[in-house]
C-alpha cells in the first residue's frame, strides 16, 4: 500500500523503504507502511512549493477554505470509530481515549471553519485623506508541520487546520511510530477536496525523512511539536534560511494543592494529572507542590489510589491506561526513577516494568511516587514523559510560586484552593502558558495553547495558532500620486504650493 502523499497522488518511498508498525500494548502488527528518505521529502516539498506559488488554493475567498475545514470536520465524524482503532492501536492507548481524541481533532476543524471565514484586513487612518492605508493578512508559503506520537491526530489537526484556512500548502511529517491516522486525514483531505499539492504527507525517521524539511529554503515556517532537544536543532537549522518556526515542546507541570482544597477533587485530579495516558502528556502534572500540613494525608490516599489503577490494551474494558509507545521509551522511564532513588527520592509505589500476565507483552509502566522531592534534582527538572510524579511539600504561597516557577520549562500547572483571590494571585504569578483554578488538563480549541521559557515558541490554538499561519502586509495607496521632489527635480522651481498641499511621501 502506497502510503506518502506527494502532490495529490499515493506513491511508495523511492528508496524502497518500510517500517513495521507494532502496537505498543501486545507487539502485534498494525500495518507496514512507506518510509521516506530525504529524496521523498524533497519530492514533497517541490510539491507544496508550486500548489503554492502557482495553484489556486492561497487565492480562494477564505470563506471557501473554510468550507473545506467544515467538510473535514463532518468527515471525521463519520469514520470516527476507524480514527479511534487506528490510534488506539498505533499508540496503546485505551479506545475510549481514541474516541475521544476524535471529537477533539473535529473541534479543531470545526473552530477554524466557522471562526475563520472572513478576509483579515484593517484600514489605518493615516491622518491624510489623499492616502488610503490598509493592513491585509496573506498565507506564509510553505509550512513545515512536523509531530509527535503521543497524540498523533490532535497534534496534527492543530496545525493543519490553521495552515489550510490561511491559504497555505504544506508537508506533514507525523511520527515514525505514529502514521495511520495521518495517512487517514491525508484521504479525507483529499475527500474533503484540497487541491493536489497543497497537503502532502512524508512518514519516517527525524533524521532522514525530516531532515530537509528545516534546512530546504523552499519551506518558509517550520511548525513542529516534540522534545525540546529536537526543537533546538530545528532552530538552529532554520536559521540559515531565516524560517518563521513555531515549537511546541516538553514541560516538567507544577500541580499546587494548598490546604484549603476540596481534598477530594484535588486528588482525584492529581492522579489524573499525572496518569492520564501512562503520563505521556506534555502537560502531565508530574510535579506535585502539597503544602506541608496537608502532605502525609495527600501522598498516603494518592500511593493508594496509584496502586489500584489498572493497566491493560486498547480494547481492555477494565483497563484505566495504557501502555508506553516503545521499549526504547520504557527503557528511558526507568532509567530516570532509578535516577531519581539515587538522588534522594523515596519510592512509594511502583517503580519497575508491569509483566503480570498478558502486560509482559507490552511496554506497560505502573503509576509511581517519588516523595521527598526538591528542586535541585533532576528528577523534578527533567520530563520523564512517563506515569510519575515526584512530589515537593511547600510551607506557604510564596514558596508554592517560586518552587512552581524553578523550572527551565513553561508549559501549564495548576492550582488548588478554595480562596479565590489566592488562586487568582498565584495563577498569574506562574510562568506558564495554561494554568488551570482547582482544574487540571482541559483545553479547548478556541483558547491558545503553547509554552513559555524552554516549552516553545508561539501559540496553537485560538485567534494566536492562526496568525502563526499568516504574513501580515501593509498596502498604502496613495490616491493623489505626485512628484515627492525630496532630491529637487527639473520642475523643482515652479511647483511649490502642489508639493505642499500632497504632503511629502516620507511624512
Ligand atoms: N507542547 C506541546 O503541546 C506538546 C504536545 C505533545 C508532545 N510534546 C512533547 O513531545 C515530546 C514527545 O514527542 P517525541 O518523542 O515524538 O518528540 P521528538 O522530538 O523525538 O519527535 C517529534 C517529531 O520530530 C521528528 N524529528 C526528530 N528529529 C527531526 C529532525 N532532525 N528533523 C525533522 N524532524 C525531526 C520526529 O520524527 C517526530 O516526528 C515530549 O517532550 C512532549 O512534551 C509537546
Ligand atoms: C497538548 N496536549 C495536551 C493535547 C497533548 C500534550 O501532550
Amino acid at each position: 500500500m502506497s502510503s506518502l502523499y506527494i502532490g495529490g497522488s499515493w506513491v511508495r518511498a523511492r528508496a524502497g523503504g518500510t517500517r513495521e508498525i507494532r502496537c505498543p500494548a501486545d507487539g502485534s502488527l498494525v500495518g507496514t507502511v512507506d518510509e521516506a528518505s530525504a529524496a521523498d521529502t524533497e519530492a514533497a516539498i517541490a510539491a507544496a512549493r508550486e500548489a503554492f506559488d502557482e495553484g489556486p488554493w492561497p487565492h480562494l475567498p477564505t470563506a471557501e477554505r473554510a468550507d473545506v475545514l467544515l467538510k473535514v470536520a463532518d468527515l471525521l465524524q463519520r469514520d470516527k470509530a476507524d480514527i479511534a482503532r487506528m490510534e488506539s492501536l498505533d499508540t496503546g492507548k485505551r479506545l475510549a481515549e481514541g474516541e475521544y481524541d476524535v471529537d477533539d481533532v473535529t473541534s479543531v476543524f470545526r473552530h477554524y471553519g466557522e471562526s475563520a471565514r472572513s478576509e483579515s484586513e484593517r484600514s489605518v487612518d493615516v491622518g491624510r485623506d489623499d492616502v488610503e492605508s490598509r493592513v491585509v493578512h496573506e498565507p506564509i508559503g510553505v509550512c513545515a508541520l512536523i509531530t509527535p506520537w503521543n497524540y498523533p491526530l490532535l497534534q496534527v489537526a492543530w496545525k493543519v487546520a490553521p495552515c489550510l484556512v490561511a491559504g497555505n500548502t504544506f508537508v506533514l511529517k507525523p511520527s515514525e511510530l505514529t502514521p495511520h491516522t495521518a495517512i487517514h486525514l491525508m484521504r479525507l483531505l483529499e475527500e474533503a477536496g484540497v487541491p493536489a499539492g497543497v497537503a502532502n504527507l512524508v512518514l519516517g525517521a527525524g533524521a532522514d525523512a525530516g531532515a530537509p524539511l528545516s534546512t530546504d529554503p523552499r519551506v518558509d515556517l517550520v511548525s513542529f511539536t516534540g522534545g525540546v532537544e529536537t526543537g533546538k536543532r530545528l532552530m538552529v537549522n532554520s536559521a540559515a534560511t531565516v524560517k518563521k518556526i513555531a515549537l511546541e515542546l516538553g514541560g516538567k507541570n507544577p500541580n499546587i494543592v494548598f490546604a484549603d482544597a476540596d481534598r477530594e477533587a484535588a486528588l482525584d485530579n492529581a492522579l489524573t494529572a499525572v496518569f492520564l495516558h501512562s503520563g505521556q502528556v506534555c502537560s502531565a502534572g508530574a510535579r506535585l507542590l502539597v503544602e506541608e500540613s496537608l502532605h502525609d494525608e495527600l501522598v498516603a490516599e494518592i500511593v493508594k489510589r496509584a496502586a489500584a489503577i489498572r493497566l491493560g490494551g486498547p480494547f481492555d474494558a477494565d483497563a484505566e491506561t495504557g501502555a508506553l509507545i516503545s521499549e526504547a521509551h520504557l527503557d528511558k522511564v526507568t532509567a530516570y526513577v532509578d535516577m531519581a532513588v539515587a538522588e534522594g527520592a523515596r519510592l512509594l509505589v511502583g517503580g519497575a516494568r508491569a509483566t503480570e500476565g498478558d502486560l509482559a507483552d507490552g511496554y506497560f509502566f505502573p503509576p509511581t511516587v517519588l516523595d521527598d522531592c526538591d528542586t535541585t534534582m533532576r528528577c523534578v527538572q527533567e520530563e520523564s514523559f512517563g506515569p510519575v510524579v515526584t512530589i515537593e511539600t511547600f510551607r506557604d504561597e510564596e514558596e508554592a510560586v517560586r518552587l512552581a516557577n524553578d523550572s527551565v520549562y513553561g508549559l501549564a500547572g495548576a492550582v488548588w484552593t478554595s480562596d479565590e483571590s489566592k488562586g487568582e494571585r498565584v495563577a498569574r504569578r506562574m510562568r506558564m502558558g495554561t494554568v488551570w483554578i482547582n482544574d487540571y488538563h482541559p483545553y479547548v480549541a478556541q483558547a491558545e495553547w503553547g509554552g513559555y521559557k524552554q516549552s516553545g515558541i508561539g501559540r496553537e490554538l485560538g485567534a494566536a495558532g492562526l496568525e502563526e499561519y499568516r504574513e501580515t502586509k501593509h498596502i498604502w495607496r496613495n490616491l493623489k500620486p505626485a512628484p515627492s521632489e525630496w532630491f529637487g527635480s527639473s520642475s523643482a522651481d515652479g511647483d511649490d504650493d502642489a508639493n505642499e498641499e500632497n504632503g511629502a511621501a516620507h511624512g
